[in-house]
């Protein structure tokens, strides 16, 4: 079965920050994103701060109204840029983190130590002893072998790490396969059978203080019911884990909060909530959320100018061919994933749009980032929108084909700046040598 793809007119109704604009074109939070565009060049990626506050709240107050209490640990690996994470740390945002570097930024953006949750499936004893001497609040452990190796940093600095085992609860979150976190078979977290004996060492190991529970199915989960599912396994554990004497104080419960990227439905975040409240709601204990893409994702947009259209001579679609790539924004190559892409100039929309493939000049013929989708006619210079690329966008992108990383700026209330220049080319090589025996007198 084909999805149609949605309307270009659509896509701007569910999106609040987007406006078309007989003068100005597309705006996003006010500020005419071809101003951008000309001023700093394409590609480059802008952030709404408006968005990431308006959605933060929106979240924060998911959880008032189910009478909860729930701490919001931003996920940087989302967007880590530091403009990002200030603007998440005003509104309130702790964070999760899941690399030494990760941990330098979110304390380099002003984030309290213990506001900061560390996870992730192999942590080095470097980035074990950081955490640990910098303080962060919780120390997500994934493995027996992770809790030993943890032990021992700790007890070697004279220290004690909070500790919550990431539990793999064996929950199919119904997302792509690439982003699925919680199937018995996936490299995240401990065995669910596992799991209560190595509470209990944990609690009898050295250095170490375990503190609760942490779960995270996937990304991208488009309904509730496997947060349910994961949440209520997560539930009966902390139940049997107190009745065997245990001290169970907090609950981590993970991000994966999906989006609508083109026609899904997605659950809003009182589900989310609701999810939380039904399971975990009356057990006292301090509960947190690791959410990345439901709140970044719609803060960003990546601005790009055509090359070129290719005409293709067989009436196949023709090819649309962008100054961004695959090593710009990385998802649609990776995931197949779908983003809304319109242009920036209001009279190209009223066109009729023919099916064309979107393509960046990458040599890989997986740089792709839209097939045979339907656009309005293009010409070289034109300015488009790819939209929701505000989560796992510039954070995931390479220097693939020597192409620099693009410049960011950030909007909010009409203003915007520069955020990052784009990359200067001598920055590429900047830090490579040559081995002696190639240094030769020319
Ligand atoms: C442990 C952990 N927490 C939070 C997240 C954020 O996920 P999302 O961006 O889907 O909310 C991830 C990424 O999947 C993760 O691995
Ligand atoms: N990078 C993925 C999400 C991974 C989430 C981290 N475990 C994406 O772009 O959809």
């Amino acid at each position: 079965m084909t999805r149609p793809d949605p309307d270009p007119l659509n896509l701007l109704a569910s999106r609040p920050s987007l406006r078309m604009d007989a003068q100005a074109g597309l705006s996003f939070e006010d500020v005419p994103l071809h101003l951008v565009a000309r001023t700093l060049g394409t590609p480059c990626w802008v952030t709404g701060a408006g968005t990431l506050r308006r959605r933060t709240r929106n979240l924060k107050t998911a959880f008032v109204e189910a009478g909860l209490d729930v701490a919001i640990h931003y996920a940087l690996k989302a967007n880590d840029h530091l403009a990002t994470l200030t603007v998440l740390r005003e509104e309130g945002c702790g964070a999760d983190v899941v690399s030494g570097g990760e941990l330098h930024r979110a304390i380099h953006a002003g984030l309290a130590p213990e506001d900061i949750v560390f996870s992730g499936v192999g942590k080095t004893r470097e980035e074990m002893a950081l955490a640990l001497r910098l303080g962060v609040g919780q120390i997500n452990v994934e493995s027996a072998e992770e809790l030993h190796r943890l032990s021992r940093v700790a007890t070697g600095a004279d220290r004690s790490a909070r500790v919550a085992l990431r539990v793999n609860p064996d929950i199919d979150a119904g997302t792509h396969d690439k982003i699925s976190t919680g199937r018995a078979g996936d490299k995240f977290g401990i065995a669910w059978d596992q799991a209560a004996t190595l509470y209990a060492e944990a609690a009898a190991l050295p250095g170490l203080e375990p503190v609760g529970l942490a779960v995270h199915i996937g990304s991208q989960i488009l309904s509730p019911a496997p947060f349910r599912a994961a949440f209520a396994r997560v539930a009966a554990l902390v139940r049997q884990l107190r009745a065997e004497g245990m001290t169970v104080r907090t609950v981590d419960c993970g991000g994966g909060l999906g989006i609508r990227y083109r026609d899904e439905i997605a659950p809003p975040p009182a589900a989310l909530a609701g999810a939380i409240k039904e399971t975990l709601g009356t057990l006292d204990v301090a509960l947190a959320v690791e959410p990345g893409r439901w709140i970044a994702a719609p803060a960003g947009v990546l601005l790009s100018s055509v090359i070129d259209v290719k005409r293709t001579p067989d009436g196949a679609p023709d090819f649309l061919i962008l100054d961004a790539a695959m090593n710009d924004l990385a998802r649609p190559a990776l995931y197949e994933s779908w983003h809304g892409i319109l242009p920036l100039s209001p009279e190209r929309l009223h066109v009729d749009p023919t099916p064309q493939t979107v393509v960046g000049p990458v040599c890989e013929s997986s740089d792709v980032f839209a097939e045979a989708r339907p656009l309005p006619p293009l010409r070289e210079g034109d300015l488009v929108a790819i939209l929701d690329t505000g989560a796992y966008g510039s954070v995931m992108s390479s220097t693939y084909n020597s192409r620099p990383f693009a410049a960011q700026a950030m909007v909010e209330n009409g203003v915007w700046q520069p955020i990052r220049a784009r990359q200067p080319v001598e920055a590429l090589w900047a830090d490579e040598t040559l081995p002696d025996w190639l240094r030769r007198v020319s």
